[in-house]
């Protein structure tokens, strides 16, 4: 996914006619589209090749199962035009690198959830946050994704997985977190739905964002 405005569309509308019709207002701001099950369920997985269009697509499927049940799904989603798909890091070291094999096959990107940006995500993931970063570095993985609510945390895995893998960075605006705050803390980009689709105008919001963090 190439630098331009750190900014990733989370796009959880969950019809096709609103989904590309935000996707066209907002594409000039966006590095990337994150799709997830909200929009993939309602719309089925067509939509992926129809978001490719406009910007790298990101599949936000948390894949969290065993390593050829990984390796079903992230064939099947980056056989649908996705760039990129998030899997969890909690299920273990031989997922995570199933995930990445197939990503290596398809010459695709995988990041790893270490911390949730949800008040429950201090609850299980805060104990093991940084095992994950760090196996996640090992594995070979993209990047990570990591809290904006707690730009410290965003600090604590920066120090983990160093300086050669990405940091997407949820919880902006309707979570409470600051996009300037998460990209001076260490973030390579804020993830931002609600902020954006459900603002009267998206391409403002998104503007607002990317003047916001002057990445
Ligand atoms: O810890 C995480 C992981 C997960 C993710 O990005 O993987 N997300 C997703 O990021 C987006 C934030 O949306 P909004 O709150 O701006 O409307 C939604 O699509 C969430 O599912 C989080 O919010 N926190």
């Amino acid at each position: 996914m190439e630098k331009k405005n750190c900014l990733i569309l989370a796009l959880d509308v969950t019809d096709r006619e609103n989904a590309l019709r935000i996707a066209n207002e907002v594409s000039e701001y966006v590095d990337s589209i994150k799709v997830g099950y909200p929009l993939v369920l309602g719309e089925g997985l067509g939509i992926v090749k129809e978001l490719a269009e406009l910007a790298p697509v990101i599949a936000d499927f948390k894949v969290a199962d065993i390593p050829n049940t990984d390796r079903l799904i992230c064939e099947h989603v980056f056989n649908a035009g996705a760039d990129a798909i998030i899997t969890h890091g909690f299920t273990g070291r031989d997922s995570l690198d199933s995930c990445v094999k197939v990503a290596e096959e398809y010459d695709r990107d995988v990041y790893v959830v270490t911390e949730m940006s949800h008040p429950g995500g201090v609850e299980f993931f805060r104990p093991v946050a940084e095992t994950i970063a760090q196996m996640a570095a090992d594995a070979g993985a993209t990047g990570v994704v990591a809290p904006a609510t707690r730009p410290e945390r965003v600090r604590d895995i920066r120090k983990i997985i160093g300086d050669d893998l990405h940091i997407i960075s949820p919880g902006v605006g309707a979570q409470g977190g600051s996009a300037a705050d998460v990209i001076n803390a260490g973030a390579d980009w804020v993830i931002v739905g609600r902020s954006i689709y459900n603002s009267d105008s998206p391409a403002d919001a998104a503007m607002r964002i990317c003047n916001e963090m002057k990445c």
